[in-house]
Parts: structure tokens; sequence; C-alpha cells
């Protein structure tokens, strides 16, 4: 009970690795991403670099790391990309393998989950 209590007043980002564990696990999802036609279309005139710096940059803030988000906000990050449900849950399911082969439990993935919920209609708004 003790280690449990521990665990679960421990930052979401010490859960994820920290900076080394976010970045790993964004590489691994751009890994699927590029394999995947279903999406990897949207990403046709994306500068990578620079979209894996932004995404790091955001897990690390939305898991209280030390780090503050400079991006455009989601909905104008996304807009106009007829991105619909399905290619969400692409993403999503790819960022679960992605966790899961990077070695985070299920709690850790689900308390990330938790986090990013609250952003699909943020990113549905103005498609
Ligand atoms: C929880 C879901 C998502 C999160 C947290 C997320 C996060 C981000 C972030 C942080 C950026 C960078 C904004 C910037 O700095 O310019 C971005 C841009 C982008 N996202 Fe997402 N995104 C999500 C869903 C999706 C989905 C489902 C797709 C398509 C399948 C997608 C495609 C893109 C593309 C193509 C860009 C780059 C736009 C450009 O080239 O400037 N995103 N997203």
């Amino acid at each position: 009970a003790g280690c449990s209590q521990r665990q679960s007043s421990q930052a979401l980002f010490a859960e994820l690795g920290g900076e080394p564990g976010i970045s790993a696990v964004v590489e691994n999802l751009m890994y699927r991403v590029a394999d995947d036609s279903h999406i990897v279309g949207f990403f046709a005139n994306t500068n990578i670099d620079l979209f894996v710096a932004s995404l790091e940059q955001q897990l690390c803030d939305i898991s209280d790391g030390p780090c503050d988000y400079q991006g455009p906000p989601m909905d104008r990050a996304h807009q106009h990309m007829g991105l619909d449900d399905s290619h969400f849950n692409r993403l999503v399911e790819h960022l679960d393998a992605a966790m899961i082969e990077e070695g985070l439990p299920l709690r850790t993935r689900n308390r990330l989950f938790a986090r990013l919920a609250p952003l699909h209609a943020e990113i549905m708004r103005l498609q």
C-alpha cells in the first residue's frame, strides 16, 4: 500500500521517464505514423523536426513537466485538415503501442490519455 501511494503521487512526467522517456515515445510514434497510409498523408508538408519538438514540449507540459507548450492552440494547429475520429483513434492507437514498446505500464498510459482526451474536442473544432 505504501508503494502504490507513493506511485500515485509521482508526477506523470517522471512516470513517463522525463524528457528522454517522452522523446523515445515520440520517436517510436513517428515511425508508426510514417508506416500508416491512413494518416501519413496529413504530414506530407510538415517539418517533422519542428513537429516532434513541439509535441515533446506539449507532452512535457501536460504531464506537469518543466516545460511550457509554446505552439499554437490545438484547434488552430489542426484546422481544416479534414480530421475525423478514425484519424484521431489511429493516432491514439499508435501512441499506446509506442508507449507499450517503450515499457510504460497501463496506469501511466492511462494517465496520459486522461490528459489528452480533453484535446479531442479542440482538435475537431475547426475541421
Ligand atoms: C491527442 C491528439 C493530438 C495531439 C496531442 C496533437 C498534437 C500536435 C501538436 C503539439 C502539434 C504541433 C503544433 C505546432 O507546433 O505547429 C500538432 C500538429 C499537427 N498534427 Fe497533431 N495532435 C493530435 C492529433 C492529430 C491527428 C489525429 C492528426 C492526423 C492524423 C494530427 C496531425 C497533425 C499534423 C499534420 C500537424 C502539423 C501541422 C503542420 O504541418 O504545421 N494530429 N499536433
